[in-house]
């Protein structure tokens, strides 16, 4: 099965070895209702009582016991109940009220008719109201603890709040909550030949994409990005910059300089700064993906981390997505489940030569037949663009093989850090 070449570790050895060597990396503090969008909750959370509170009414219209209607047909009207403001009358056997969404359903009344179903009557000075159509028990009553019963743990430390959550932990009067401070991320880039956007470029140089996608993608994820700038092909200009950014961060990734080139000047830089753990992965695209430890530490003892995503824009983006990134928000004190890949057929034939896993750029095509995944044209680890239009990867093993239209193929959906 592992057909990694020697001294390249197999992809799940090395998510293993990331995910094994990195714990929660972050204290924790209280934010405001409105401020933990997107945060991690830094414990369990259970319902203190239920939601709704109390039986109240999905319509506009009358509140009764259902018994009390087969007995007679009509009801005399005896009160009222709006939202906020309960039915504050004395109850009397054949009566109903007149009752508003969201109102308290009286603890007499079982059934609410809307008012569209209903007919007012005066009739020797009372009124009277007569009901059509088909009604049921119970109807339009939502229940006490329908929503939420208390007790039940409605949100697991680790977890990351979304909007709706917001809206849940308001429901059950939480006005303040704990959750983990942001991981401090610096992020450089490193190559001669990168200019910033918004600046003059000359013959040979690039645009830095790279730093680009990294923050975008962490600050999606809440990070605290620490943005350390472009960095020339110069030891010592890296060295004193991994020593700036290691002042600021817990984690400092780099772009570019991770191969075997003459200016690839990463690896060194970090021997000298602190320890690689492992430095080449094998996938395609991303291969010379490189992890250490640099000997400074945090406040709590732990030494600092270096992540070193190749200079290929898209070898970057991949090492960054697969590998870095599950390991960040492991440090963040996120809980992450392992990815869901899905079975799906190929809408045409791709293969690959044996060696490292491939991460294949890959559109979804939906039609009246099914679906199936398209490998989109432009796949190498320089052309960003094929990026604006896949929706997800094709997984291939390692193992060298073709596979034909309609043949199944595993296939990652992008999550949110690439939709
Ligand atoms: N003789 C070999 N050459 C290369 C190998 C190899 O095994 N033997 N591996 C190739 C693979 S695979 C990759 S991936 C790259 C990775 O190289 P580096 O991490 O050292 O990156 P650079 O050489 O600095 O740059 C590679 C490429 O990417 C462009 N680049 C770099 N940074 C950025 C940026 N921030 N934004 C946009 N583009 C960037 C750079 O200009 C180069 O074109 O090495 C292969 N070579
Ligand atoms: O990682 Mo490199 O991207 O295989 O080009």
């Amino acid at each position: 099965m592992n057909q990694c070449p020697p001294s390249f570790l197999s992809f799940n050895d090395a998510v293993a070895v990331l995910l094994a060597d990195n714990n929660i990396a972050v204290d924790t503090e209280q934010v405001l209702l409105p401020q933990a969008v997107n945060r991690i909750l830094a414990t369990d959370i259970s319902a203190p009582f239920d939601v709704p509170g109390y039986d109240n009414s999905a319509m506009d219209g009358y509140a009764f016991s259902y018994n009390d209607l087969q007995a007679s047909g009509e009801l005399e009207l005896i009160g009222s109940a709006f939202a906020g403001h309960p039915f504050q009358g004395e109850w009397r056997q054949g009566g109903c009220i007149r009752i508003m969404t969201g109102a308290a359903v009286p603890a007499q009344c079982d059934t609410v008719v809307m008012q569209e179903q209903a007919i007012q009557l005066e009739r020797d000075n009372c009124t009277l109201v007569r009901f059509d159509g088909h009604l049921k028990r119970h109807q339009h009553v939502r229940k006490k603890g329908e929503d939420i019963t208390t007790g039940t743990i409605l949100f697991k430390r680790g977890q990351r709040l979304k909007a709706t959550d917001i809206g849940i932990l308001a429901s059950i009067g939480i006005a303040q909550l704990p959750v983990y401070q942001p991981l401090k991320v610096a992020i450089l880039s490193t190559g001669d030949e990168l200019r910033e956007p918004g600046t003059e470029k000359s013959e040979g140089e690039i645009y830095d994409t790279n730093r680009y996608t990294t923050q975008a993608i962490l600050q999606n994820f809440g990070f605290e990005v620490i943005d350390c700038g472009i960095v020339p092909d110069v030891p010592e200009i890296l060295a004193d910059t991994f020593k700036r950014a290691l002042s600021l961060a817990n984690v400092v990734i780099s772009s570019g300089g991770v191969s075997v080139g003459e200016a690839d000047h990463t690896k060194t830089v970090l021997n000298e700064l602190g320890s690689m753990q492992f430095w080449k992965v094998a996938i395609k695209p991303g291969k010379p993906f490189a992890y250490g430890h640099f000997h400074t530490q945090d406040t709590h003892g732990n030494n600092k981390r270096f992540m070193g995503l190749p200079g290929n824009p898209v070898s970057s983006v991949v090492t960054l997505h697969q590998l870095a990134l599950p390991t960040l928000r492991k440090m963040a004190g996120e809980h992450i489940e392992p990815q869901q890949l899905q079975r799906l057929p190929l809408a045409s034939p791709i293969s690959k030569k044996p060696g490292r896993l491939e991460f294949i750029r890959a559109s979804i095509d939906v039609t009246e037949s099914g679906t199936r995944i398209q490998p989109l044209q432009g796949q190498g680890s320089g052309i960003l663009s094929t990026f604006s239009q896949s929706q997800g990867y094709v997984i291939l093993s390692a193992e060298g093989s073709s596979w034909q239209e309609n043949e199944l193929v595993d296939f990652l959906p992008f999550d949110q850090a690439l939709s």
